[in-house]
């Protein structure tokens, strides 16, 4: 009888006992490395949602490889963050944290004492529920987590790698990494399972756009549009309004009975500072 795809699998399972990986998963950072030279000249790292430490191992060996082959150049630094309390690692600063978090963000920022990451790599996946568009979103917003964290950590040149679920949405990920990183690839490594819906995406190259200022309360996290977390510069993006087909004289009998003094520019677009009366008034004229 012949080998089943499972078997082959698998063997990915028992060389990683064999030779002491935590997790099988580290095979899968391996395989990445081996198509796209993610260590090269690489002293700072950052791990997120490492636990078991697959990965954090990885890195201990490919950077320590680095040192030895260049000591005249800085000891390793690698920083790993996981909700899970992991198990310790000699060489690595272990963050029990929520990565979608600020305060995480900010501990991880504090290690590296104002010199930047060579890499960010993030490996995380929230508890699949099984509805496969809404495990693609959650996958999406961890991976947004991790790019956020890395826009505060990553030095310019960088490299973000990072699991995805290529699901049919994926492209807009993919967009909003291109404005980040000159180069976006999405790998699959020999040892990720076939049925698994899950990839890689390797982003080299970081630069932000002129001017970019990282926040953890930017639109890649959190929709926030008041006063205090307006958006400036090039984090802001406006987009053209246009009013399709003649809109004078529709309505025209509605009236703002409640707000004497409010005077919008267009009345279909109120200020989004307006009070919440304009918003009875407005459903109550089934303008949404
Ligand atoms: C597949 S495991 C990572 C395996 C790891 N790369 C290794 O080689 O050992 C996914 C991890 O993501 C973590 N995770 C999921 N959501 C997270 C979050 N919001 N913040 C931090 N860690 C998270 C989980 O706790 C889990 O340990």
């Amino acid at each position: 009888m012949g080998k089943s795809s499972k078997d082959k699998r698998d063997v990915y399972y028992r060389l990683a006992k064999e030779q002491g990986w935590r997790a099988r998963s580290a095979f899968k950072l391996l395989h990445l490395d081996e198509e796209f030279n993610l260590f090269e000249g690489v002293h700072r790292a950052v791990d997120l949602c490492a636990a078991p430490g697959g990965w954090s191992q990885v890195l201990t060996n490919k950077l320590r490889e680095n040192h030895a082959n260049h000591p005249q150049e800085e000891e390793p630094k690698i920083v790993a963050v996981d909700l899970q309390a992991m198990a310790p690692l000699d060489g690595v600063i272990e963050i029990q944290g929520d990565i979608t978090k600020e305060s995480t963000a900010d501990e991880i920022i504090a290690h590296f004492e104002g010199k930047l990451a060579d890499i960010v790599v993030c490996d995380g996946a929230p508890d699949v529920t099984g509805l496969h568009d809404l495990d693609e979103y959650i996958q999406a917003q961890l991976t947004l987590a991790a790019l956020n964290i890395t826009t505060h950590v990553l030095r310019p040149g960088g490299t973000f790698v990072a699991k995805i679920f290529r699901g049919k949405d994926i492209t807009l990920l993919y967009s909003q990494l291109k404005v980040f990183f000159s180069s976006v690839t999405c790998g699959k490594p020999r040892s990720s399972r076939n049925s698994s819906i899950e990839s890689f995406i390797v982003c080299q190259g970081y630069n932000p756009p002129q001017d970019y200022t990282p926040s953890m309360t930017n639109p890649l996290l959190d929709l926030k549009y008041d006063a205090q977390n307006e958006m400036m510069g090039p984090n802001r993006t406006i987009v053209p309004f246009l009013a399709c087909g003649d809109i004078n004289g529709y309505d025209s009998d509605r009236t703002y009975p409640l707000q004497t003094s409010y005077t919008p520019l267009d009345p279909l677009v109120p200020p989004i500072s307006a009070p919440y009366i304009t918003a009875v008034s407005m459903k109550r004229n089934n303008y949404f």
